[in-house]
C-alpha cells in the first residue's frame, strides 16, 4: 500500500528502506533537526479532515482507586467499577495500586537512558527478527502499514524465566523490578475481571491469560509538524490485558462514542485496557477499545505498554468461556490457537488490522 500521499509504491519502499537502514529511528530525525517530516510519516488527507469533528474534551476515562482491595466490601465496590469500565470504555486508570512511584520512575528513566545512547550502541539491538527477545526498532509494521508513526520502540519478551543478562545494561535493573511488580498486578486485575464476570477469582488466571508478557517501550520524540502525523495509529491491543505506564507528556487518546478522549497523565497512575483476546473469551462482554497516540510538538513522550498475551508461541486454544454463553447468548467468535492469532497480528500493519472482526461467527 502506498499510503494516501503523493508517492509511488517503489519510491516509498526505497524511502522506508533508507530510513530503516540508519538504525537511528525517528529520534535520529529530530536529533538532526528536521523541520519537515519525511513523506512516509504523512497521514492521508481524508483522515486529517475528520480530525476537526472528532474530539471530546469533557469525557474522562474512569479512575479506580485500588486501596483496601482485600476488604470484602471495598472489593465489591472495586469489582463493580472495574466491570462497568470494562463494559463501556474498555479502559480505566488505577491509583493506589501498590507499585511504588520509585519503581515507575526508574522504569521510564531506564527507557530514556536506552534511547539516549549513541546510535552505534543502540544499533546492536536494532532488528526486525521477531524471534529475538530484545528488539529495538522504529515502527514494527514499517513495511506493512500505509503510514509510518512518529515513534521508536524497544520491545522485550518475558517468559517465566527472566533472561535479564540479555537486557541492555542501562535499563536492566529497572526492567526486572518493574516486570515483577507488573506481573503481580496483572494477576490481581485478572482476578477482579473474573469476579466482574461473575466467575471464580482465579478463572482467567487459570486460562493462563497473564502468562508470558511483553514490554513495548515507546519513545515519541518532539515532532516539528505534529498535526500531519501520529505517534501511534488507531488500533486495539491484540492480547488479553495491557498495563500502560506513561510519563507526563500528553498524547494517548481513546475512542469513546466515536470521539477521541484524552487520557491525561496522572502521576503514579497506570492505564489499564482490555485487549482483543479478552473481548473474545468474554464473548464481547468486555470491550477492547480503539486508541491512538497523537504526535506532539514537545517531548519526548515515553510509555511502557505491558501486554499480557498468553503463553507465547503455543498452540493453546482460546474461545468464548463456556459459562458466558447460552442459547440466548450464543458464541460470537470462533476458537483460535494463540499461534494463528499472533502470526496474523504480526503480519498485518496496525492500520490494516481487522481486529476481532476476522474471528466473528
Ligand atoms: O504509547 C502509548 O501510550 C500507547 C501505546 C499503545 O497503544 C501500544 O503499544 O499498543
Ligand atoms: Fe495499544
Amino acid at each position: 500500500m502506498a499510503g494516501g500521499i503523493d508517492l509511488s509504491a517503489v519510491d516509498r519502499v526505497e524511502m522506508l528502506k533508507a530510513f530503516d537502514e540508519t538504525g537511528a529511528g525517528v529520534k535520529g530525525l529530530t536529533d538532526s533537526g528536521v523541520l519537515k517530516i519525511p513523506k512516509i510519516f504523512l497521514r492521508p488527507s481524508e483522515e486529517l479532515a475528520q480530525e476537526l469533528t472528532r474530539k471530546n474534551t469533557q469525557a474522562q476515562v474512569p479512575v479506580i482507586d485500588l486501596s483496601g482491595i482485600l476488604d470484602p466490601d471495598r472489593r465489591k465496590e472495586i469489582v463493580e467499577r472495574v466491570r462497568i469500565a470494562s463494559e463501556t470504555w474498555g479502559f480505566f486508570q488505577v491509583v493506589n495500586h501498590g507499585i511504588p512511584l520509585s519503581v515507575l520512575d526508574s522504569m521510564t528513566d531506564g527507557v530514556q537512558k536506552f534511547f539516549d545512547m549513541d546510535v552505534e550502541e543502540k544499533k546492536k539491538y536494532y532488528t526486525r527478527d521477531l524471534t529475538k527477545r530484545v528488539r529495538y526498532h522504529s515502527n514494527f509494521d514499517l513495511f506493512t502499514s500505509g503510514t509510518a508513526n512518529w515513534r521508536d520502540s524497544l520491545s522485550i519478551s518475558f517468559s517465566d524465566q527472566v533472561y535479564s543478562d540479555e537486557l541492555p545494561l542501562c535499563c536492566r535493573e529497572s526492567m526486572v523490578e518493574y516486570s515483577k511488580n507488573v506481573t503481580s498486578m496483572g494477576n490481581t486485575l485478572l482476578e477482579l475481571l473474573s469476579e466482574g464476570l461473575g466467575l471464580k477469582p482465579d478463572r482467567l488466571n487459570k486460562m493462563e491469560c497473564s502468562k508470558g508478557h511483553r514490554f513495548s517501550c515507546h519513545y515519541y520524540p518532539a515532532c516539528p509538524e505534529p498535526e500531519l502525523t501520529l505517534g501511534t495509529t488507531q488500533h486495539s491491543d491484540p492480547g488479553f490485558l495491557t498495563i500502560l505506564l506513561q510519563n507526563q507528556i500528553n498524547g494517548l487518546q481513546v475512542l469513546y462514542k466515536d470521539q477521541w478522549v484524552n487520557i491525561e497523565p496522572t502521576p503514579g497512575a497506570l492505564v489499564i485496557n482490555i485487549g482483543d483476546l479478552l473481548q473474545l473469551v468474554t464473548n464481547g462482554k468486555f470491550i477492547s477499545n480503539k486508541h491512538r497516540v497523537i504526535a506532539n510538538c514537545c517531548g519526548p513522550r515515553i510509555s511502557v505498554a505491558c501486554f499480557f498475551s498468553g503463553p507465547i508461541g503455543e498452540h493453546k486454544i482460546y474461545g468464548p468461556i463456556k459459562e458466558l454463553i447460552s442459547d440466548e447468548n450464543p458464541a460470537k467468535y470462533r476458537e483460535v490457537t494463540l499461534r494463528e492469532y499472533t502470526t496474523k497480528f504480526l503480519n498485518t500493519g496496525l492500520d490494516e488490522n481487522l481486529g476481532l472482526d476476522y474471528y466473528k461467527l
